[in-house]
């Protein structure tokens, strides 16, 4: 489990985190959303004991990351948005890096590896960043710990590689895994986080469940103008319009993110008291 309690994060005067309190529990896939610059990364990093918390705590799993002991280190997996891997083969990477994780699967990394269409016998100098990002993803759910953290994963990912990702990432979602992955492509999310976390002016605006989601909100293409009325946000569209507006009927839709998102932030107050609201509508 992830434990974030009042967590204060500021780079120099500009302030990040402003007391932020969640937690993550294991069996979910969680979406983080938000415009840039409001700390999607910087969560991921202090998560991973990468960046230390101004004040406040984290604890993952017990572990304070900041203390980066192996125990943590093991277990633990990020995805950073940028990053280097040397110049040697895919398989001298995962000869040393493979024995820092006790539970890497050398038969799953090369399945998840040749899914992508990458030669199990390439030289990683020689990928492009999409090729590269591709193995270090599939090493990373490969190393099966119990919190993997995707910074922008299927950025600079092909469509049908972006398809692939979600595979990979859907069959990692165990019962005792937590997986965050931060995202501006939300249709790369749909269908494939449970919960979503929205940051928002160094808050976390929203906190929820999708499922919690469908059973306040609905979100439907409406061709009926008269449906305007009830909207809580609307789009128009050719001949028609997309709607959030509130679940009256029994049934439950499916979650549009990107209008959940830009409902959240065209009137974050009223969408966050619906949606923290107990009562059944
Ligand atoms: N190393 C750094 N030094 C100073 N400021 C930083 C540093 N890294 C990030 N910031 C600032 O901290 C804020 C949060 O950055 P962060 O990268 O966490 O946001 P993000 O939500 O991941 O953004 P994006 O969607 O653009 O990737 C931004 O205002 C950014 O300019």
């Amino acid at each position: 489990m992830i434990d974030i309690q009042n967590l204060h994060f500021h780079y120099g005067k500009n302030h990040v985190f402003k007391g932020i309190s969640t937690t993550l529990e294991p069996g979910h896939v969680y979406g983080i959303l938000g415009k840039n610059g409001t700390g999607k990364s910087t969560l991921l990093y202090a998560i991973a004991g990468l960046l230390y918390p101004k004040a406040g705590s984290i604890q993952v799993n017990g572990f304070v990351p900041a203390r980066r002991e192996p125990g943590f280190l093991e277990d633990i997996f990020m995805v950073p948005e940028e990053f280097h891997l040397p110049n040697i083969s895919i398989s001298d990477f995962v000869k040393y890096h493979s024995p820092f994780y006790p539970n890497f699967d050398k038969a799953a990394f090369y399945d998840f590896v040749g899914s992508f269409d990458i030669p199990p016998d390439s030289l990683l100098q020689g990928m492009s960043y999409g090729q590269k990002k591709k193995v270090f993803i599939s090493f990373g759910v490969a190393s099966n710990v119990s919190v993997l953290l995707m910074d922008e994963p299927s950025n600079g990912l092909d469509i049908i590689s972006k398809g692939q990702l979600r595979k990979v990432i859907a069959g990692a979602a165990t019962d005792s895994r937590t997986i965050l992955i931060s995202s501006h492509q939300v249709q790369d999310l749909e269908n494939l986080i449970d919960e979503v976390l929205i940051l928002k002016d160094t808050e976390i605006l929203l906190k929820q469940s999708l499922d919690a989601v469908a059973r306040k909100l609905s979100f439907k293409i409406s061709f009926d103008p008269d449906d305007l009325k009830d909207a809580l946000f609307s789009e128009s569209i050719l001949r028609g319009n997309t709607i959030v507006a509130l679940n009256t009927e029994e049934t439950e839709s499916n979650v549009d993110l990107e209008l959940l998102y830009k409902a959240a932030m065209a009137d974050p107050k009223k969408i966050k008291s619906i949606l923290n609201s107990h009562s059944e509508i």
